[in-house]
């Protein structure tokens, strides 16, 4: 049998193999708490955002393992609330949406604020600069408003420096997503809002797990420390706070299905030891 504590810890694995391991199968357990990014994590990125393709099954899905986890499992997303219930239908599931900026709890409807919404005239700025260079595509939000650049790549030099310019002014913060730039207000970000959950009776001293794929997804990735969890970078490998790594939506929606095959594991939790490092779990920069 092996001797877990001869199996090399996840950083070990990434030093050794150049990459990050697999994570452990994900327990049903009274232990676990997960938390999921939406666009490139659930659904593969498409050239727009209301052309994304949302599988069938993927809300009943996701009802199913927040039953199984008794409501600790939540969407962290940067889309508004109201986007993804667009996306997911009328699902019983925590969402946290607009990059922190809003939540609701499972079994309520009810949007909770989490930051002050921004000027309008933030999105009339932008909207402006959007409408100059070929029409860009703006997304206003409740709490925070995307400008994709996708479709005109060439206008991401010019877009940056406004939307710098409209941060350093309005005092909000930029975000460069994929294919995207987005304006959120401080103290407004994935991180927060996974923070805000675990504060919760519900959630509190269980450990998460996050699962996301974009660069906005590595203030949750840092924040799983501070709760004994683990971020889980989905796509390619590159410079990550994550301690696990999946290939792509693909392998997320298996790895979920996995769990729920197996069923609730009432005694255990998602952990492994043999992939558990037992130092910390913040320490960024080891697939450099
Ligand atoms: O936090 P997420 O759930 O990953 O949301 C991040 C942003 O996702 C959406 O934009 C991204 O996905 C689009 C559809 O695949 C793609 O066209 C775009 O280029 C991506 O940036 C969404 O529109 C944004 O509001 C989210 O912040």
């Amino acid at each position: 049998m092996t001797d877990p504590s001869e199996s090399p810890s996840p950083s070990e694995a990434a030093a050794q193999t150049g990459d990050l391991p697999r994570p452990p199968a994900l327990r049903l357990s009274p232990q676990t708490a997960l938390f999921l990014d939406f666009d490139g994590t659930l659904v593969e990125i498409a050239d727009h955002p209301d052309e994304v393709i949302v599988p069938a099954d993927l809300g009943a899905m996701l009802a199913r393992l927040s039953c199984e986890l008794d409501g600790r499992l939540a969407i962290v997303s940067g889309r508004s609330l109201a986007a993804l219930e667009t996306m997911l239908g009328p699902i019983d599931v925590a969402m946290a949406g607009s990059h922190g900026g809003e939540f609701r709890p499972a079994g309520s409807r009810e949007v909770h604020p989490l930051a002050d919404p921004l000027d309008d005239s933030v999105v009339e700025r932008l909207s402006r600069f959007a409408s100059d260079n070929g029409g860009l595509l703006v997304e206003p939000k409740p709490y925070s408003v995307a400008v994709h650049y996708r479709r005109h790549p060439e206008a991401l030099e010019g877009l940056l420096a406004c939307a710098t310019a409209i941060a350093e002014s309005d005092g909000l913060k930029l975000k460069h997503g994929k294919q995207v730039i987005e304006l959120v207000m401080p103290g407004s970000d994935k991180g927060s809002a996974v923070t805000r959950f675990m504060q919760s009776d519900l959630f509190a001293g269980t450990e998460p797990m996050f699962l996301g794929d974009d660069v906005t997804d590595e203030d949750a990735f840092k924040e799983m420390a501070r709760f004994a969890g683990c971020g889980v970078l989905v796509g390619p490998l590159r410079e990550t706070a994550a301690r696990w790594r999946l290939a792509g939506v693909d392998a997320v929606h298996d790895w979920l299905a996995e769990a729920l095959a197996t069923g609730a594991s009432p005694a255990s939790t998602h952990t492994d030891p043999e992939t558990t490092p037992s130092n910390s779990r913040t320490e960024a920069g080891h697939n450099q």
